[in-house]
């Protein structure tokens, strides 16, 4: 029987089981499994996946995301103020800013500490990539989709795509509480013109400081929060003239806020928490 010591973390409720692999050790083959096992609810802990803690020879920690599906994932922001959260919580690193390489590239957290404890993480996310080759999707690569009419399902909408490391679309919608999130999120999601596959956001525009947001995350389905998925909106936003550049805006996701600024430097600043629920033994079903 094969077990391994766990945390389970939340980021404005998008919640994984962490392992720390300074300590612990998993199968290489077995990991799309072992994250399908630990997200069930039924069966396993219950989750929206999966991310491990690694010894990196770029950066202080690595951080590895599965989602719940059992894919593998190139980018997490909220998973990645967790991971900045453990590592200084447990001394895996010894000051307050460093780096953290994840599948996308390397990213810069800066947590603030309360009585030794991590409360409020920054991380700056790096540029997004907009041009189609680097989403990626279907298309001339040299070109941006920034409100381009694209049929789903029958129906024209006119979206944005972002790359935060990992694939985005944004619908912009009148009413967030309307947003066909579980209808056309799968569809999307899955849609062929999006090689890897795509997260769907649906977005409201509240005032030029403020969004509302909802998603539907690759390989996970509806979750409470996404990280890079709200940063791509901020840019997306910008793009479309709804929000400033340069200027912070607070993203209302279902699971709390972010504050998130794409810097006239040109990367993105996410900020936001970072919670601990538990830790626990996990036994591995054969
Ligand atoms: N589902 C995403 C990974 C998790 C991203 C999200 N939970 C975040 O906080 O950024 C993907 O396959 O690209």
């Amino acid at each position: 029987m094969t077990s391994f010591k766990f945390t389970k973390m939340h980021g404005l409720g998008n919640n994984y089981i962490y392992v720390n692999l300074f300590e612990e050790q998993l199968e290489e083959a077995k990991l799309p499994e072992i994250a399908k096992q630990v997200a069930n609810v039924y069966t396993g802990i219950g989750s929206d996946g999966l991310i491990l803690i690694c010894p990196s020879d770029k950066a202080e920690v690595k951080m590895r995301i599965f989602n719940s599906d059992g894919s593998e994932g190139k980018n997490c922001g909220n998973g990645l103020r967790c991971v900045a959260k453990y590592a200084v919580e447990h001394k895996l690193v010894l000051d307050t800013e460093f780096k953290i390489e994840t599948l996308s590239g390397l990213v810069e957290a800066k947590v603030q500490l309360e009585n030794d404890q991590v409360k409020l993480v920054t991380v700056d996310m790096g540029e997004p990539r907009l041009l189609k080759s680097q989403i990626p999707m279907a298309g001339d690569g040299n070109e941006k989709t920034i409100n381009e009419k694209m049929e789903f399902d029958g129906q024209i909408y006119e979206v944005t795509t972002v790359s935060m490391g990992n694939p985005h679309v944004i619908f912009y919608v009148d009413d967030i509480n309307q947003a066909p999130v579980t209808t056309l999120g799968p569809i999307v999601e899955k849609d062929e013109r999006f090689q890897e596959g795509v997260n769907v956001e649906f977005v409201q525009v509240v005032s030029e400081k403020e969004l509302h947001f909802r998603v539907w995350e690759r390989g996970s389905g509806v979750t409470q929060a996404c990280g890079t998925g709200a940063c791509a909106a901020v840019v997306s936003s910008v793009l479309n003239n709804y929000t400033n550049h340069g200027e912070e805006t607070t993203v209302h996701l279902a699971g709390g806020d972010l504050q998130i600024k794409w810097t006239k430097a040109g990367t993105v600043l996410m900020t936001g928490p970072a919670e601990v629920i538990c830790e626990g033994t996990y036994y591995l079903s054969e």
